[in-house]
């Protein structure tokens, strides 16, 4: 079974309990990292604690959800080891996985359906790394988080 961690702002809340809903009945793991209310929050706060499941190895793989999916991605993108997909169709949802092996993907509440979100997510967890030529381009970017 898969562990997911997922996290969303306020504006991502109805898409993170639709998705937890639906995946769990898929069968997979889902560990909820918040927001649980509509009060005004920051997206930051979830891409950091997503991050950290992946990072300590309690998740394999993770979704964030902001309005836009862009400060959320944006900011789960500067931590360690994250390599985080805003993704709106299923062709990026597919090459985030084969060629970038992202291990979170991100999607945009007020952009997409949570119908669409799970169509996406599904296909992104069903897909594999393609490895091969790709791991060196993966390799110069973790390069940079040495860089300031
Ligand atoms: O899309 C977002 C960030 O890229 C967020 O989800 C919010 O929609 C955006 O930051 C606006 O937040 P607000 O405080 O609800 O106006």
């Amino acid at each position: 079974m898969k562990r997911i961690a997922i996290g969303s702002d306020h504006i991502g809340l109805n898409h993170k309990r639709f998705l937890i809903e639906k995946l769990t009945k898929q069968g997979y793991h889902i560990m909820d990292m918040g927001t649980f209310d509509q009060e005004r929050t920051d997206y930051p706060i979830y891409a950091h604690k997503v991050a950290q499941a992946i990072n300590t190895e309690n998740a394999e793989a993770g979704i964030l959800i902001c309005g836009t999916g862009v400060g959320i991605s944006i900011a789960a993108n500067k931590i360690a080891g994250i390599r985080c997909a805003l993704c709106a169709d299923e062709f990026t949802a597919l090459m985030c996985r084969e060629h970038n092996n992202a291990n979170i993907i991100a999607f945009g509440a007020n952009i997409i359906s949570p119908e669409k979100a799970l169509a996406l997510a599904t296909l992104w967890l069903n897909t594999a790394y393609d490895g091969g030529r790709h791991q060196k381009r993966l390799d110069m970017i973790a390069g940079f988080e040495r860089v300031s």
